[in-house]
């Protein structure tokens, strides 16, 4: 069983929870600025910055951190949008994290977590999330479409995440606008920046599209590794929470978009 099923099968679990409890999440307007429409007019790469305390493949890496006071300083340093953990088990995230971000901070906001059902979109939005994370290696076909059509309902962005070509193409096959390359293997948890390279050689550069290249992402030769690729933005968790100034790291990794692809 691949730390991937692991993680799959708890959700089943908790959507089941959520299920019976017949708790109804209050409805929330979006009022954030969208994640598509920034990523496509920006000029240089973008970074989208996670709030992660844990994760099963590090173990803990910023046990006590305040996601407020995180979130703050990514906003400050100028990240086009803050992606926060909201798992518990795995990640020790939680959606009070992501309630007290949404509270905090005006742009693009994305809920991180292993989505499998609508009620956890219902709970994302509610929470202040105005982007959701779909994982293809965790749907079939049909729960990807049907869940990325809820979510563009509900006027959600979508970050869709593959790790393969095979994976891309059934993301292209929805059409999804936002795609990420996750470089961590979420089955194995090894970690390889030449998966977004691989990936962008099949990926569409056209008006409609942008490419996100997700996980491992250290410093700039990293960030300029992945706008040599085509990426609009990096989505980067470890490397800030680790770092004693998040605004220098991060402002080091808004290097310049290349041309031929933006
Ligand atoms: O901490 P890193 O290596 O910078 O990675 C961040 C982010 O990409 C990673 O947390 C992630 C990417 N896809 C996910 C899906 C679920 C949970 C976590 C993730």
């Amino acid at each position: 069983m691949t730390i991937l099923d692991k993680i799959i099968a708890q959700k089943k679990i908790e959507v089941e929870r959520l299920l019976a409890s017949n708790v109804i999440f209050p409805e929330r307007e979006i009022s954030r600025p969208s994640l598509y429409k920034t990523l496509r007019k920006a000029k240089k790469l973008q970074v989208i910055s996670e709030m992660k305390r844990a994760s099963p493949s590090k173990g803990l890496i910023a046990e006590g951190a305040n996601p407020v006071k995180q979130a703050i300083a990514y906003y400050e340093a100028g990240a086009a949008c803050i992606s926060v953990l909201t798992d518990n088990e795995f990640f020790k995230g939680s959606f009070e994290d992501l309630a007290a971000v949404a509270d905090v901070v005006p742009i693009a906001l994305l809920c991180k977590d292993f989505i499998i059902h609508p009620i956890q979109i219902d709970q994302a939005k509610s929470a202040g999330a105005s982007v959701i994370l779909l994982i293809v290696a965790a749907l079939d076909d049909q729960t990807l479409g049907s869940l990325y059509t809820y979510a563009n309902e509900l006027g959600l962005d979508v970050l869709v995440e593959v790790h393969s070509v095979e994976e891309l193409q059934r993301a292209l096959a929805i059409d999804a606008k936002i795609i990420g390359v996750n470089n961590r293997d979420l089955r194995t948890f090894e970690v390889d920046l030449a998966q977004t390279e691989l990936i962008a050689e099949q990926f569409p550069f056209d008006e409609e599209r942008v490419f996100i290249s997700e996980s491992g992402i250290w410093n700039p030769e990293d960030a300029e590794r992945a706008a040599k690729a085509g990426a609009s933005a990096v989505l980067v968790g470890e490397s800030l929470m680790r770092s004693d100034s998040v605004k220098d790291a991060l402002r080091a990794l808004q290097v310049e978009k290349q041309g031929i692809r933006s």
